[in-house]
């Protein structure tokens, strides 16, 4: 296993954009195997995520058309704040001698110097961004020292899990925004009604 990728994230719900970015990634990046890594405790986020069971089933349902991908939750079972740090120091031991890759949109680059041992995390991974607005993320990244950035050829992607959360409280339809597996997933579990 040379090439290994790590894409973690709320997936509070997994949306379309999740997954073309994981798909673009796989190809582009030729990985032989991604891991995504639905967040345990999200320190970072305000809100409450949902919980953990839902969210790693949704996660399963929304990737499951990627046959590079493993749908990892060892964040899940962690105690305490999630740390991608910590993952990345695992994925390494598990793959001695594989490149390591992180995937991220672009509003995570523009934070990144705020993560946990940021310098650390670059010097373990590349890091692999999808631009999710003007470009300041990226731009972010390329002016530190020694971090290793890959920009993913992908168009603008709207989705966000905030608006499909939005869509389902004023009761209008997300079929398009998740696919229809995620959707019959929250229909089915009565997801998101009230937030
Ligand atoms: N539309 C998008 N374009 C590019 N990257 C995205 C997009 N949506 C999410 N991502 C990236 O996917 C990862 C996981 O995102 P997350 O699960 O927080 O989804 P989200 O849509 O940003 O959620 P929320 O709206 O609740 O903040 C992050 O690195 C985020 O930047
Ligand atoms: O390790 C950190 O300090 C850290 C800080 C902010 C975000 N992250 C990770 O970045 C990923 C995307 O976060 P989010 O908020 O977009 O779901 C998710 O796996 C988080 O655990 C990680």
């Amino acid at each position: 296993m040379r090439r290994v990728g790590m894409f973690g994230g709320a997936f509070d719900p997994p949306h379309r954009a999740h997954v073309a970015l994981a798909g673009a990634a796989v190809q582009q990046l030729a990985l032989d195997r991604l891991y995504v890594l639905p967040t345990g405790n999200a320190w970072h986020k305000a809100r409450t995520l949902s919980s953990a069971g839902h969210r790693l089933a949704m996660t399963r349902l929304a990737f499951a058309p990627l046959p590079a991908v493993q749908v990892d939750d060892r964040e899940l079972r962690r105690t305490g704040p999630t740390y991608s740090v910590e993952t990345l120091r695992e994925l390494q031991a598990e793959h001695p001698g594989a490149l390591l890759h992180l995937l991220m949109g672009e509003d995570q680059a523009a934070g990144f110097t705020g993560w946990q041992a940021w310098q650390e995390i670059a010097q373990l991974a590349v890091l692999c961004v999808a631009g999710r607005g003007a470009g300041e993320g990226i731009a972010t990244l390329r002016a530190l020292p020694g971090v290793r950035v890959q920009v993913l050829k992908l168009p603008q992607m709207p989705e966000s899990a905030t608006d499909v959360r939005a869509r389902l409280t004023r009761g209008q339809e997300i079929g398009e925004l998740v696919g229809p597996a995620v959707a019959g997933y929250i229909e089915s579990h009565h997801l998101y009604q009230n937030t």
